[in-house]
C-alpha cells in the first residue's frame, strides 16, 4: 500500500540556523519558510536527488511539536512521510487492523497541497508515520 518516501521531518528548535546548516554547510537547495496555522508548524523543505527533508518548528501557542522539542531541546527526527495512491481506502484498512489515525481521522491538506494523514507512533515501531496522498505517476 505504502509507495515512495515523500519526506523525512526533522523537528529543530531554530529554523534559520537549520536552514543554514543544510544550505550554508551541506550545499543543499532550501525552500523559503512556509507558515502552515493548520499544523501548528513552519516548514522548510530540502530538495535531494531522491527525497525531501522537512525542516519543522513550532508555530503558535499550540504545537503537536511543542512536546517533542521539549523531551528533545536540540530537535531531532520527528516523523517519515509515505506515499499513498488513496488516503481514504489506507486510513480505513490501516484502522482495521487496529493502528491509531490521528486527530479525528479525517485528512488535512498538508505542505504539498495533498491530504495528509497521521498515525500513532506507539503503532509504528517508536516512529511518527504520516501518509500523503500523491496521484501515480505510472
Ligand atoms: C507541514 C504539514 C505536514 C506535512 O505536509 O508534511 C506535517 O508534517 S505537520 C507535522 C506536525 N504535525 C504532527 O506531528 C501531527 C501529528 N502529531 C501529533 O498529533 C502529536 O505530535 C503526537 C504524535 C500525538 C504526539 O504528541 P505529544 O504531545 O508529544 O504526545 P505525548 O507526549 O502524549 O506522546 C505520546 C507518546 O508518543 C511518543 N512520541 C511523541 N511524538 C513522537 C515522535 N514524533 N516520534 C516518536 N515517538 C513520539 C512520546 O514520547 C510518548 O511516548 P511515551 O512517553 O513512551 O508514552
Ligand atoms: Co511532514
Amino acid at each position: 500500500m505504502i509507495g515512495r518516501l515523500n519526506h523525512l521531518a526533522i523537528a529543530v528548535p531554530d529554523l534559520d540556523a537549520a536552514t543554514a546548516l543544510y544550505r550554508d554547510s551541506f550545499g543543499a537547495s532550501v525552500s523559503e519558510p512556509q507558515n502552515l496555522p493548520e499544523h501548528g508548524v513552519t516548514v522548510v523543505f530540502v530538495e535531494l536527488p531522491n527525497t525531501k527533508v522537512e525542516l519543522l518548528a513550532a508555530l503558535g501557542e499550540i504545537s503537536p511539536i511543542a512536546s517533542f522539542l521539549e523531551r528533545n531541546p536540540a530537535g531531532g527526527m520527528h516523523h517519515v512521510c509515505y506515499e499513498v495512491e488513496d488516503i481514504i481506502v489506507a486510513r480505513d484498512t490501516l484502522k482495521t487492523q487496529g493502528l491509531r489515525v490521528l486527530g479525528d481521522g479525517e485528512p488535512k491538506i498538508g505542505a504539498h497541497g495533498n491530504p495528509v494523514l497521521f498515525l500513532h507512533p506507539k503503532d509504528g515501531l517508536g516512529t511518527l508515520i504520516e501518509l500523503e496522498e500523491v496521484a501515480s505517476t505510472e
